[in-house]
């Protein structure tokens, strides 16, 4: 069975913004974290939201270990996949303990034991210990953040789907959840993050995706992707 998230001739968008992307080919692999790059409105959050099964494509395929993923259950979907919208921000005055233990309630195959073992690892990896008894509402940008990786990540899902992880954390933060994500991939999850810092991303993810006027303008190698000349190209810099 391929452990691959693969795009044919996909194409995404809205019914008053039709083809924000068209005849997208991509292949995800598990194991690797996938940035995707791209300048405001080149439609990163679009291909994100498609992939989650969010919104439907216009047309085209999306298939996840060789499998259609309309055919995916929506019970496997929460089970094995974890998705952090961009912006997102967290729905109700919960404490911080519960709103990271949502997250395990997409795994009823847990054993109590099993699930309170994924909220600790969460709670420890996203340094929201401190913070587990405060009303989420009442934390700062940055810690709500950090809160929803925690919630992400507690279900320990095997694809994750993250859309600006890093946008509001500190560098400290910035550098322990991308890592944090990087150690989720070498543990055979597959990881996409739209990014927009370039830095981060060149240092902590090995494939890049660059789109650019509703299409792929390249895909690769984070190193060989991440290079002046698709900058210039692409977002007119460097
Ligand atoms: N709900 C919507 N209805 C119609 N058009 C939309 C909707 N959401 C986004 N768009 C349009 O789709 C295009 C792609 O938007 P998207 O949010 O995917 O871009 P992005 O690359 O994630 O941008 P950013 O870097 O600013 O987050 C934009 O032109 C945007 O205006």
């Amino acid at each position: 069975m391929s452990e691959k998230l693969i795009c044919q001739q996909l194409s995404v968008g809205y019914p008053r913004r039709p083809q924000v992307l068209q005849d997208i080919e991509l292949a995800f692999e598990a194991g690797q974290v996938t940035c995707i790059l791209g300048e405001n409105g080149s439609g990163k959050s679009t291909l994100l939201k498609t992939l989650a099964g969010l919104m439907p494509p216009l047309s085209g395929f999306i298939h996840w270990r060789d499998q259609d993923l309309v055919n995916l259950g929506r019970r496997q979907r929460a089970r094995d996949w974890g998705y952090l919208a961009q912006q997102g921000r967290p729905e109700w005055s919960m404490p911080v303990h519960e709103i990271v233990r949502l997250g395990t309630y997409a795994r009823p195959d847990w054993s109590k034991q099993e699930a309170e073992e994924a909220h600790t690892w969460a709670m420890q990896e996203t340094h929201c210990e401190g913070l587990a008894n405060r009303p989420v509402l009442e934390l700062s940008a940055g810690e709500q953040q950090r809160v929803l990786i925690a919630r992400l990540l507690a279900s320990r899902p095997q694809v994750i789907l993250a859309d600006e992880p890093t946008a509001g954390l500190d560098p400290r933060h910035q550098l322990e959840v991308m890592g944090l994500l990087q150690e989720q991939a070498r543990q055979g999850a597959l990881v996409i993050t739209v990014m927009h810092d370039l830095a981060l991303a060149a240092s902590h993810s090995d494939q890049a995706v660059m789109l650019h006027q509703g299409g792929v303008f390249a895909a690769g190698d984070s190193r060989e992707i991440i290079q002046p000349q698709n900058l210039r190209a692409v977002f007119g810099i460097g």
